[in-house]
């Protein structure tokens, strides 16, 4: 069955096109192999977490996605379309790690956004259609009011509200965030999870990276957490981080012997 009606292609056996594929996926920062092997699957519509302890290989995942860290074996698709043959870009929203992209550039919040729709500019010219989707992100967000404002007069929250209004110029059908609550204030978060269950309404796709689930939860649809550039574990979200119940999860058993290693049965750890 292929249904064509809004935009949507569907497979034969009629479960959602993945919008994500990666295959025995590895990659190797320095000499170091930080990617091992990875296997991930992205249908659309779908939100997925992609947790993990420090290190765990998350960005270096989520970048070898969007073709910002090469890959030394295994595939990558977007869209069904081989990453490395992929031009269409504008279907994407990127938002990266907070702290590689604040670096004190003088830039006023409209002039940040307004670069995430250059993708969708014909010629690379702004009509009056984008700069309308350029305020429509920014009221997303609720940043219209800061529209003129320089980026480096706000919050850690209120950037980050920016640096995701920047992914939704260009109406992504796939998001991509790195950590987006990281740093963030509470009303800056709560605001972030309204944004994206209004983006998870309207069908977006959404593959984000998370220390924990937090206020996020009810969005998340599939959790995958990696352990050494490994994937540890493939569906429903942990209810609780830290919850002990979970295989893999780190910890000292109380009844271990002195000297006894952490017992791995959780996820997060
Ligand atoms: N440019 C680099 N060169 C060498 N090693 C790197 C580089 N970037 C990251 N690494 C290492 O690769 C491993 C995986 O890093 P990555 O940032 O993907 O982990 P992460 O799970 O996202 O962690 P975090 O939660 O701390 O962001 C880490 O051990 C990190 O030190």
């Amino acid at each position: 069955m292929t249904d064509t009606t809004n935009g949507m292609t569907d497979t034969e056996a009629g479960t959602p096109e993945p919008v994500i594929r990666l295959s025995g996926v590895r990659a190797e920062l320095g000499s170091r192999p930080v990617l091992r092997g990875i296997d991930l699957t992205v249908s659309r519509g779908e939100v997925v977490a992609l947790l993990g302890a420090n290190g765990s290989g998350k960005s270096t995942a989520v970048r070898s996605i969007i073709g910002q860290v090469p890959v030394s074996a295994g595939d990558i698709e977007l869209f069904g379309t081989p990453r490395r043959r992929f031009r269409d870009w504008a279907r994407v929203g990127y938002v990266p790690q907070r702290t590689t992209a604040a670096g004190g550039v003088p830039a006023t919040v409209t002039e940040v956004v307004t670069a995430g729709r250059l993708s969708r500019a014909r010629l690379g010219i702004l009509r009056k259609a984008d700069h309308a989707a350029v305020r429509r992100a920014l009221e997303l967000v609720r940043m219209a009011d800061r529209a003129k404002d320089p980026v480096d007069a706000l919050s850690g929250g209120q950037h980050q509200r920016v640096l995701i209004a920047r992914a939704l110029a260009a109406e992504p059908e796939l998001l991509i965030m790195d950590e987006p609550m990281a740093g963030v204030d509470l009303a800056s978060q709560e605001v972030l999870a309204e944004t994206l269950r209004e983006q998870v309404a309207g069908g977006a796709t959404v593959l984000l990276v998370l220390h924990e689930l937090g206020p996020l939860e009810p969005l998340i649809d599939r959790a995958v957490v990696l352990r050494d550039g490994c994937v540890l574990h493939d569906g429903p979200p942990p209810k609780a981080v830290g919850q002990h119940a979970l295989p893999g999860h780190d910890h000292v058993h109380p009844h271990a012997p002195a000297g006894a290693g952490p017992i791995r049965t959780g996820l997060l750890s």
